[in-house]
C-alpha cells in the first residue's frame, strides 16, 4: 500500500524517546492507518544513538526513517526538511518527547481529510497545559501567543503540534518561508495560500510535560521569534504598519513593567 500520511518529527537528543513515540504512534493509527503511514525523524546529527534506535524499529517492521543533516541546525527548518521529503499528501508534525500525544495523531489525520491545515491546540474545553510546565515557560508562551494574535485567528499558533495538506506548501516558493526558529505552524498559516472559502481545522489535545531529555528553548530561539514576528508583520501589513506595530508593543511592555513595578513596591 503506498503512503498518504507522513508524520514528521523534528528531533536533536531525542533517543530516550525514538521507541515510545514510535510504538505508540503505530498503536494509535492501527493496522490500517500503519500501512498507509510513514513516520520520519530529521535529527541534526545528534550522535547520540538515534539513528540506531530507528534501524532497530524498522527492522521490527514499523515503516520508520530518519533524516539525519550535518550541515543545518533548527526546528523549523528541519521541519520543513521532513515536509519535502515526504512521500504523503497528509503531513503532521510532532515534537519527539511526547509533549503532542500519538494518540491525537488520528483525529488530526481525520480533520486534515476536511481542512487543508490543522492545528492542535491546548486552548479549547477540556483540553490544557500540564501543571508541572514551569511558570517562565507559561508567561514566554502566553506573551508568544499574544503578539502574534493580529496574524491569525489560530487559537494556538505556538503549537509545534499540526498538519496541512501537501499541495498547499508546494503551491508556496520556498524561498519566502523563514526557517529560523521555531514556530512553523505561525509561518505556514501566514504565508501558505490556503483557500479562504475553508477554514483552519482544529483539534483539542492535552500539552504534557517532558520526561526525557531537555527543552531546546535558548535564548537565540526567542530572538529568532521576534525576528520572524517583525518580517510577518511587514508581509501582512506592510512596511510603515511596522512602526505602529512597533509603538504599541513598546506601550504594553511599559505597562506590563509598570505593573510589575507596583506589584514590587
Ligand atoms: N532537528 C532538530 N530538532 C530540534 C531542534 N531544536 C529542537 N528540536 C526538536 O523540536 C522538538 C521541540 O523542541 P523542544 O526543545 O522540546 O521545545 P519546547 O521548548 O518544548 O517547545 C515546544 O513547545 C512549544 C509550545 O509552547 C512549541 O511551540 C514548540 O514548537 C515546541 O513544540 C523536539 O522534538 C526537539 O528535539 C533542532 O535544532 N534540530
Ligand atoms: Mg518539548
Amino acid at each position: 500500500m503506498s503512503v498518504v500520511n507522513s508524520v514528521i518529527v523534528p528531533a536533536y537528543h531525542e533517543k530516550l524517546n525514538i521507541k515510545p513515540l514510535t510504538t505508540r504512534l503505530f498503536a494509535a493509527l492501527g493496522n490500517e492507518g500503519s500501512k498507509t503511514t510513514e513516520l520520519i525523524f530529521v535529527d541534526d546529527n545528534s550522535q547520540d544513538g538515534s539513528v540506531e534506535e530507528v534501524e532497530k524499529l524498522k527492522k521490527e517492521g514499523y515503516n520508520v526513517k530518519i533524516i539525519v543533516r550535518t550541515d543545518e541546525r533548527g526546528l523549523s527548518s528541519a521541519v520543513l526538511k521532513g515536509f519535502y521529503d515526504a512521500q504523503g499528501e497528509y503531513l503532521v508534525c510532532m515534537d519527539a518527547d511526547l509533549q503532542h500525544p500519538p494518540e491525537s495523531v488520528p483525529q488530526l489525520l481525520d480533520s486534515l481529510r476536511s481542512h487543508p491545515f490543522v492545528l492542535g491546540t491546548r486552548y479549547a474545553p477540556g483540553v490544557g497545559i500540564d501543571k508541572d510546565w514551569p511558570l517562565h515557560r507559561r508567561v514566554i508562551s502566553t506573551t508568544a501567543r499574544a503578539m502574534a494574535k493580529p496574524l491569525t485567528t489560530a487559537s494556538d499558533p505556538m503549537s509545534g503540534f499540526f498538519g496541512l495538506q501537501k499541495k498547499y506548501l508546494l503551491k508556496a516558493n520556498d524561498k519566502d518561508i523563514n526557517k529560523q526558529g521555531f514556530k512553523i505552524a505561525l509561518e505556514l498559516l501566514a504565508k501558505l495560500p490556503l483557500p479562504q472559502d475553508q477554514s483552519i481545522g482544529e483539534i483539542p489535545f492535552s500539552f504534557g510535560v517532558r520526561t526525557e531529555g531537555e527543552s531546546k528553548l535558548s535564548g537565540k530561539v526567542i530572538i529568532q521569534y521576534l525576528e520572524q514576528l517583525k518580517e510577518l508583520y511587514v508581509f501582512k501589513f506592510g512596511a510603515n504598519n511596522l512602526i505602529i506595530f512597533l509603538a504599541v508593543w513598546t506601550l504594553i511592555a511599559l505597562f506590563i513593567l509598570y505593573k510589575l513595578y507596583q506589584l514590587v513596591f
